[in-house]
């Protein structure tokens, strides 16, 4: 019998044709009650375990090892979202996901790097045809999975069946420290990122090969910050007045992760591009679509083979168009500051002091063009908008469910900025606000994963544990949740990282931007994310505006809307609707 089955969970929506007879009886056999998400409703409950069966017939009774890779773990849920779009859209896909699976399995098995892994323990299934099985559960309960993991190997490795292969995760302080100071030829960062989102072909060769813009970035979001605050919050005030239009003292309800993504995208790109730009919503559609479209290009080539990967690439990509859509919003811009820079040399009056002025600065030969610097703003833009409003919306619903917190919040920006006015400083010395972005982060940040890695050649950690070339390592976050590293885990405590400063008696190893073994939303060493320091600060002005503007809720008091996970990755509930009316108080 042909059934066709459309289903929705939670935020994941999905839609197959499969030949099968009794799909529903057959997918309770797969997982006992207590691995299915406790946020997920009943009812979502009964549709997940219709859309885990469906995933299985798609990737595992394939049988798959289809490839499509993590992550920039904080995209996952976009990925999430896409991949169900192109498996519904594309006949192609169908195709792929008959043939390839059975392809990439074969060769999988003569891969000399997965009998080497052999030593390092498994969390789920193991055994060659079951791991495949192993891929499935780790789609649907990859932070159960690591979680377990963790706790039985805390310290050591373990490894975990992914869609191209095993992934090894690492956890403790001195395997942690191990992979940090690894260098790039052993473990690399780089390579890792490059994998995940395929680089050569979404972004091409020249981002792959040269990511220039990352050490730009690193210097002007990091040095600057106090000299464009001013831009900063200024793009802030204005997109929400923008966003959320209030009648008198009337609750409006707003969709809170579209709205906060509005305000990130606008504010990010006041100081990647600067006025009147960042405010054109074309410009801000293209900037949040370019990060879906590299995904979804991502998605698709990593179903092939490395072999056809090139063909795949140039099918099933756009960025070509984006770039031709981002040319159109910045080549009269990029051919203006060119004859302002042949005129004037490197300094003129009003010089822009933005990322794309810093890229023509030191752009050299084929960079120079219009279409390479578009590509930049948009690679920074790939970076920044959709994590950020992440962090951010699970902040807010964090606030919202909790409308009690607000009033610390307000008393601490209140005297900070009669002192300080709007700057720099002032966000430096709001200790609660950073804890409570912080506490927020700790308990729902990006992913359960952090740190990934490629193995560039065979690596031996100090405990024995041996990575072969080409496998993917990277470190379980669920230090997060130990009481070893936080009292009470499990509990958001919004002032926990403000009292632990406090206690310390001193003012920086505490802060949201602090790094280390214990603390990895943003990754730890010299790879940790050098847009941290402009995010954070983003954020920080961004809660203190909503504190000392609104008053919010949740539209259903004082519940937290359930988030998603897809993977090892976070995604916060991108339905629901945080109220907001002026501030009575
Ligand atoms: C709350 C928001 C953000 C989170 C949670 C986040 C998290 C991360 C993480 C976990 C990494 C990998 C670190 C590692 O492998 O050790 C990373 C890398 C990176 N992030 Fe972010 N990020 C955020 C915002 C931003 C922003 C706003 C920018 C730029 C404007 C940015 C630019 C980058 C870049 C360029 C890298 C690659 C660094 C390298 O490979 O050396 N991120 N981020």
């Amino acid at each position: 019998m042909l059934l066709t089955s459309t289903v929705t969970v939670s935020r994941l929506h999905f839609s197959f044709s499969s030949h099968v007879s009794k799909p529903f009886e057959v997918v309770e056999n797969f997982g006992s009650s207590e691995s299915v998400p406790s946020a997920l409703t009943a009812s979502n409950k009964s549709s997940l375990s219709v859309l885990t069966y469906q995933i299985h017939k798609a990737l595992v009774r394939g049988p798959g090892h289809l490839t499509f890779r993590p992550v920039h773990v904080e995209l996952f849920g976009v990925l999430e979202r896409h991949f169900s779009r192109l498996m519904s859209d594309s006949s192609l896909l169908i195709l792929a996901l008959a043939v390839l699976p059975v392809i990439l399995f074969l060769s999988s098995l003569l891969k000399p790097a997965n009998r080497k892994l052999s030593r390092i323990p498994t969390i789920g299934p193991s055994a060659p045809l079951l791991s495949y099985y192993g891929v499935y559960k780790f789609l649907i309960h990859g932070p159960d999975m690591i979680r377990e993991g963790y706790n039985k190997y805390k310290g050591s490795a373990f490894k975990i069946a992914d869609l191209n292969g095993w992934h090894v995760i690492v956890s403790g302080p001195s395997l942690i420290e191990e992979l940090r100071k690894a260098g790039d030829d052993q473990l690399s960062s780089k390579e890792a990122l490059n994998e995940l989102v395929q680089a050569q072909y979404t972004f091409g060769p020249s981002v792959h090969d040269n990511p220039y813009h990352i050490s730009i970035l690193r210097s002007q979001l990091t040095r600057n910050l106090a000299e464009i605050f001013p831009e900063v919050h200024d793009e802030i005030v204005s997109s929400f007045t923008d966003a959320i239009s209030l009648t008198g003292d009337e609750w409006t309800a707003v969709p809170a992760l579209a709205t906060m993504m509005q305000v990130i995208c606008r504010t990010s790109n006041r100081i990647f591009v600067g006025l009147p730009k960042c405010r054109d919503p074309d410009y801000s559609a293209l900037n949040v679509q370019f990060t879906i479209d590299v995904i979804k290009g991502a998605v698709t080539i990593n179903l092939f083979p490395d072999i056809l990967k090139p063909i795949a690439g140039r099918l099933f990509t756009n960025v070509n168009a984006s770039i031709s859509r981002g040319v159109r919003h910045l080549e009269r811009m990029i051919l203006e500051r060119y004859r302002a820079m042949e005129e004037f040399g490197d300094d003129w009056p009003d010089k822009p002091n933005d990322t794309l002025q810093r890229l023509m600065d030191v752009a050299q030969s084929e960079e120079r063009t219009v279409r390479a610097l578009v590509l930049r703003i948009l690679a920074a833009n790939f970076a920044a908008i959709h994590s950020s409003s992440m962090s951010f919306t699970q902040a807010l619903y964090y606030l919202a469910a909790n409308p009690e917190f607000v009033g610390p919040l307000r008393e601490e920006v209140d005297a900070v900025i009669s002192a300080e006015g709007w700057s720099k400083a002032a966000m430096d010395k709001m200790r609660k606000i950073d804890s409570f972005l912080k506490e927020s982060q700790r308990m729902m940040g990006p992913g359960a994963l952090s740190m990934m890695r490629k193995a560039m050649r065979d690596v031996a950690f100090g405990d024995g544990t041996f990575i072969p070339a080409g496998t993917i390592v990277s470190v379980a976050a669920m230090v997060h949740h130990d009481e070893a590293a936080y009292e009470a885990p499990d509990v958001f405590d919004p002032w926990r990282f403000a009292s632990m400063r406090d206690e310390a008696g001193e003012g920086t190893k505490y802060q949201m931007v602090s790094t280390s073994v214990d603390y990895l939303v943003f990754g730890y060493g010299r790879h940790a994310c050098p847009g941290r320091f402009f995010v954070v600060n983003e954020m920080k002005a961004m809660l203190a505006h909503v504190v000392m503007t609104y008053d919010v809720k949740m539209e259903e008091e004082g519940v937290l809307p359930p988030h998603s996970h897809f993977k090892s990755s976070f995604v916060p509930n991108r339905n629901a609707k945080v109220l907001f009316r002026k501030r009575q108080e």
